[in-house]
């Protein structure tokens, strides 16, 4: 804590945020992006700054820990991407940094690069829940400085709970960013390498048409034509647990939903992706919301409460771009609508998923059950 000046060559500041630097002199740089002025470090959020020569700069809260050298592994320097490759390994593997770092090595070099956030527990570019897409042409310090070109919503913050929704974002977001014609797509890959994780991502690679698959950590074997490359983690990765987990889910979400919200009744026929509000609107009668039964065909129902609607985050469309973000107030059956407080009123259709969000204060909470 404090405020303090330091000078370092050739070693690595690593800043632990909450805290603000600013640099004096020298050549300083975060994961390649050439730091000048001030770069503030958010709570749970640390930053490795390497000094290439000399750099002598000031770090005012936080904390800080000076190791000799450079924290990127070796191996992340020798990789040469063109073509869509996506970034893969377990959970704190280091996969956001590695496709930082990568992003700005290749902007650096002149090679036009999109970055997809599919990470979407853990998002940078978007809220939690939904594919983020950034095309940029200067270096980063972190993905979340990134402004979210399009998107694509799923609802979910973790993909095992909407598998094709989750693959089927990708490949959108992969055809987007090929509109850019960028020489490089990275796609950030979420944690999930259990089981049925090293499938999810076999089929994305199938989807998009991967041309390389670089692995923190995680043995894979792919078709033929797909290169997988394996890389170190760096053994300072720092873990995040559950509550700082939490904290930056939150924090992405308020990002987006900040700013006044325009309270809107939305027609149940314009609320996409959720099989209860599809039975409803074409009456087919496998469920019965709050004991209201709806005609039955084949007798078994199940009993849903109007109440589980309430909170769920919404995904705004038009013409098929995702144009904002939304929470459901209150869902009304016997009206056929959803009151519900969002970011635009300018949109066609809004997409559920099961995240569902407190309005009030702008944090996720339990979320709507599987039925
Ligand atoms: N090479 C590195 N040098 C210094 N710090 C690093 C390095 N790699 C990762 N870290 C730190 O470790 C933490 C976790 O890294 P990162 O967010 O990249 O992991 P991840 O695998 O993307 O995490 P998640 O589980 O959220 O998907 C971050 O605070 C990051 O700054």
């Amino acid at each position: 804590m404090g405020s303090f000046t330091l000078n370092f060559s050739n070693g690595t500041l690593i800043v632990e945020g909450p805290a603000t630097i600013t640099v004096a002199s020298g050549q300083c740089e975060v994961l390649g992006y050439p730091v000048n002025g001030s770069l503030s470090v958010e709570r749970f959020r640390v930053l490795p700054i390497f000094a290439r020569g000399s750099c002598t700069l000031s770090v005012s809260g936080g904390s800080v820990r000076y190791v000799d050298g450079s924290t990127i592994p070796s191996d992340w320097d020798e990789l040469n991407l063109e073509g869509i490759a996506l970034i893969v390994g377990d959970i704190d593997s280091g996969k956001t940094t590695l496709t930082t770092y990568l992003l700005n090595k290749h902007v650096i070099r002149g090679l036009s690069t999109c970055v997809i956030d599919a990470d979407v527990g853990q998002s940078s570019i978007g809220p939690p829940g939904v594919i983020g897409l950034s095309c940029v042409g200067l270096p980063t310090p972190t993905l979340e400085d990134l402004h979210m070109m399009s998107g694509f919503f799923i609802g979910c913050n973790s993909p095992s709970q909407c598998i094709g929704r989750f693959i089927g974002g990708v490949s959108t977001m992969v055809r987007e960013a090929f509109s850019r014609t960028p020489g490089l797509v990275l796609v950030d890959m979420p944690g999930w390498v259990g089981d049925g994780g090293i499938e999810l991502i076999r089929n994305v690679v199938d989807a998009v048409g991967a041309d390389y698959v670089v692995s923190i950590g995680i043995n894979l074997r792919l078709r033929s034509g797909v290169k997988v490359i394996n890389v170190s983690r760096s053994k300072y990765v720092r873990p995040r647990d559950s509550d700082e987990r939490r904290f930056l889910r939150n924090q992405a979400l308020r990002r987006y939903l900040s700013g006044e919200l325009v309270n809107v009744n939305i027609e149940l026929n314009k609320i996409i992706g959720n099989s209860v509000i599809e039975c409803i609107v074409n009456n087919c009668g496998h469920y019965v919301i709050d004991n209201v039964a709806k005609v039955t065909r084949h007798g078994s129902v199940v009993k849903v409460p109007s109440r589980l609607f309430n909170n769920v985050f919404i995904g705004l469309v038009r013409r098929g771009f995702l144009v904002g973000f939304g929470v459901i107030k209150e869902f009304n059956l016997k009206e056929g609508i959803a009151n519900a407080l969002v970011t635009t009123d300018y949109f066609e259709e809004a997409v559920m998923g099961r995240l569902r969000v407190d309005p009030e204060k702008l944090e996720e909470i339990e979320p709507f059950p599987l039925l």
